[in-house]
This record gives structure tokens, sequence and C-alpha cells, in this order.
């Protein structure tokens, strides 16, 4: 579709000329001679963008009234103001009034096409953005209100505000990029660049120039510019920093205690302002003694530790973390939303989630993709991948084991009691009350039925 662009003019000749020349480019037009006119054909349909005359004689209001009133109703329209010779600081304070730019008389019909069409892919980015943001809630927040959610979301918060160097220690999947993101989002950097490296899945031939950039061997333009460099003014996060080789750990230390480095190949030392925050899955004390990790490095670079906790310490986040996929992946896949039943609920919070909160997240798009069907579907158990059926340690051992079909029915019976019981509890983060009411029992029957099958 042609992008329909209003010119506001007071000028018959000034309209036509810059109508003829858009439209020879393919743009629709439609002018106004004053802001009245300008204002009814704004509100007869919203054009993609506004050429405007600073001055409009015979207005009612003038350029920078006009621009105003336009922008109140519509802040992302671009606005370009068209101005006469010597109304440079006039255009000045209409660009500080939210215009996107403006031409001065007289302008060559190149001069008009740029600034439209930037102007145009500037709007176009801008709502695309816009949109993104909408549809990706799930960047940038850690879902979840278990007791050790709350208290990471806490350190978080405190951690952010100090300029302190990060070491993000949890298991594969667990949160710890995201819990990177939020400290940098949190900080006093959030306007700077959130930089991403990964120490395990660079070799450690291309680690140097990734991190430091390289120099151009001939020149002296860089080539390249490293992640340090990407990152100044904002966060480097370092993912997975126990793989990274010996000789690097070497270098980055150097960084680290005068924030100075040089390119790959180059002499010039680059000084940069950047907070490195680090992550592992590692255990790096193990590392350490091994040999493979320098002990001043993790000192410098755990000023304050974080420990995301694995999924399985915080089953009771498990349904909203489901909730939250689901409304994300419907958003962005258009795969309709589905309810999931209890049976298939109890079996997601027991399982154990090696891949924590990225494979629960992939198992629910699973889900979502397989079971067909409208929003109307309830997932039960027998619909979850098997994969996740089968790995449920804390399920009633009775049930599928063979060896209670050796038992009498009353030790039979127990078995299943407890091992039921048991798994209702870790599903519940053992709390009693909860489980109680879940399994329809009184709190204190709960305990006594407990304390008759030897749980502790
Ligand atoms: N608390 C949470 N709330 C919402 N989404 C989460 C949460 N934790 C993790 N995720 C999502 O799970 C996925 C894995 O998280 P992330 O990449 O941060 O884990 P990681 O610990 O850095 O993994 P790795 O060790 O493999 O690098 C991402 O899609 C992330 O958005």
């Amino acid at each position: 579709m042609a992008h329909d662009i209003l010119i506001v003019d007071d000028e018959a000749d000034i309209r036509d000329l810059v109508a003829g020349i858009l439209e020879d480019e393919g743009f629709t037009t439609r002018t106004a001679r004053n802001s009245d006119e300008a204002l009814a054909e704004v509100s007869s349909r919203r054009p993609h963008m506004v050429f405007l005359d600073i001055w409009l004689q015979g207005s009612k209001l003038d350029g920078l009234q006009l621009l105003e009133m336009i922008k109140q109703d519509s802040p992302d329209m671009p606005v370009v103001m068209i101005s006469g010779h010597g109304n440079i600081e006039t255009a000045v304070a209409a660009i500080k009034r939210g215009a996107y730019d403006f031409i001065e008389k007289p302008f060559k019909a190149d001069r008009l096409i740029l600034v439209a069409t930037r102007a145009l892919e500037t709007s176009r980015l801008k709502r695309e953005v816009r949109e993104l943001k909408q549809l990706a809630p799930a960047a940038s927040s850690l879902v979840g209100r278990s007791p050790c959610m709350n208290q990471l979301r806490q350190t978080i918060e405190r951690a952010a505000k100090a300029n302190s160097r990060i070491m993000i220690v949890g298991p594969s999947g667990s949160g710890k990029e995201l819990a990177a993101r939020t400290l940098h989002n949190q900080s006093s950097r959030a306007e700077g660049p959130f930089v991403v490296i990964n120490a395990a899945a660079i070799t450690p031939e291309r680690m140097e120039s990734e991190l430091f950039g390289v120099e151009q061997v001939d020149g002296q333009q860089p080539r390249k510019a490293g992640a340090l460099e990407e990152a100044h003014g904002g966060t480097l996060f370092i993912d997975e920093i126990g793989d990274m080789p010996r000789e690097t750990q070497n270098k980055i230390m150097r960084v680290l205690v005068d924030q100075t480095f040089q390119r790959s190949g180059g002499a010039t030392k680059i000084k940069v302002d950047v907070r490195i925050i680090s992550s592992t899955a590692r255990n790096l004390e193990e590392e350490i003694a091994a040999g493979r990790f320098r002990e001043d490095l993790y000192h410098r670079l755990s000023v304050v530790p974080i420990r995301v906790p694995p999924l399985s310490e915080r089953r009771e986040d498990i349904p909203e973390l489901i909730e939250f996929f689901m409304d994300h992946i419907s958003a962005t896949s258009g795969l309709p939303k589905r309810q999931i039943g209890d049976d298939a609920m109890a079996v997601l919070q027991s399982h154990v989630w090696p891949g924590n909160v990225r494979q629960l997240r992939n198992n629910v798009e699973r889900v979502m993709i397989l079971a067909g069907g409208g929003p109307e579907v309830i997932i039960t158990a027998d619909m979850l991948p098997q994969d996740v059926g089968s790995m449920v340690p804390a399920m009633p051992s009775g049930v599928n084991g063979e060896h209670i079909m050796g038992l009498p029915l009353r030790e039979a019976r127990e078995v299943f009691e407890r091992d039921y019981l048991i798994a209702q509890i870790s599903r519940f983060s053992n709390n009693i009350s909860r489980t109680a009411e879940f399994v329809g029992m009184e709190r204190s029957a709960l305990h006594r039925k407990l304390k008759a099958l030897g749980v502790n």
C-alpha cells in the first residue's frame, strides 16, 4: 500500500511541488491550506506522515501550534517541518517539540524524498519494536513467586544498584541469563548495551577476537569490534565462564585490573567502562582445584555471588511458568492456549526437570503443538511427552512397580499411600497444609497418617 502523506502549506505552489515530487515516487498525497483543513484531514484518516509549513499565513494555528496538536493525538506520526530561509531557529524549536526533521526552502527533490523515506522507515521500526515488546514480555521478567524466587528478585534488586561484578551460579536452563538481563535492566546502565558472549560456544582460538576485537593488519581502523568494546557503557555477560581458555583468563584478568585491553594484532590500548556479569553451571571451586581456572580471577569476578535455584527447588512456580509460556507461545506462534488437567499438572510438578525452566518451556511448546484442537482441549497426563511422564521419580512406585504385586493388600496399600503422600508433599514443597487440602484430608489427620506410615 502506498504511504499516505499530508502536505500542509498556505502556498499553493509549494503544496503542488511537494505533492508532485512525492507522487512521482509512488506516495499518495493529500493537501491542506491551513490548520482547520489539516486537522480535518488528520481526523478523517490518519496519514502516515505530515509535511508542515512553519508559518501558515492566514491560519488559526501556526505551524508550531499545529505540530503540538498533531503530536498530542498521534505522538508516533512523523512530522517534517518546511521552513523558510532564516527560520532555522524556529525549525530547531519544532524538533524539540517532537518534529522528526525539517527541510529548508528552496529544497531539492532528492532531499525531500530522502527525508520522507527515512521518516517513514523510522516510524515503521518504532512500531515494530513496540509490537515485539508486547509480544515478548518473556524476555525480561522472572516468573515465579516461590520463596526462593522472591529472594532471588530481592538480591538482584540490591545487587543491580551497586556497580560490582557478579557471578551467577546455577544449573543449565535455570534462568542465569535472564537473571543477568534483569540485573542490567535494573542498573544505572540500563540504557547502555547488554552484550552476551558464550565461552562454551566459542572455540579457544576465536575467544580472544570475540572478546577483544581484531585490528586491521595494515591500518588503524578496527576490522571488528570485540564484545568488550561493544559493551562500553553497559554490561558484558560472559556465559559459562568456566569454559574460558586459560590464556584468555590471563588477558581478561588484565582488563579487570585497569579496564583497558588491546585488540588482537593491535598495539593501541583501549579503555572501556563495562560491568562484567559472569555465569557458570560448573563448580568453579573444583575447576580451581584442578588448575583449570584462576583463583584470583574467580575472586575478582565473584564480588557478589548469586545462586539461581534449579526448578526442582521451586516446584510451586511450575503452574505459573506454564501459564506464562502458554501465553507467550500463543502470542508469538498463534497456537491456541490449552488447559492443563489436574493429573497432568501433578506429573509436571513432580518431574525432575534436569534441563530446568528451558526444558519445561520446550515441553509446554511441544504439548501445545501436538495436542491439536482448540483452547477447549484439556491436557491430561497421558497426553504429555513420554519422557516427562516416565521420569517422575517421586511418583508412587506402587503404581507401576512390580514389587507391589508380591505384597498382601494391606502392605501394598501402605506402600502406595506412603509413596503417594511423599510425592504430593514434594509437589507442594513440603507444605503440609496445601498437601492436606489437595489430598482431601484434615491437616492433623495427614500428620497422624504420615506418622503411622513412618514418614518424617
Ligand atoms: N523465572 C523465569 N521466568 C520466565 N522465564 C524463564 C525463567 N527462568 C528461565 N526462563 C526462560 O528459560 C529459558 C532458559 O533461561 P536462561 O537462558 O536464562 O538459562 P541459563 O541458566 O542461562 O541457561 P544456560 O546455562 O544453558 O546458558 C529462557 O527462554 C528463559 O527466558
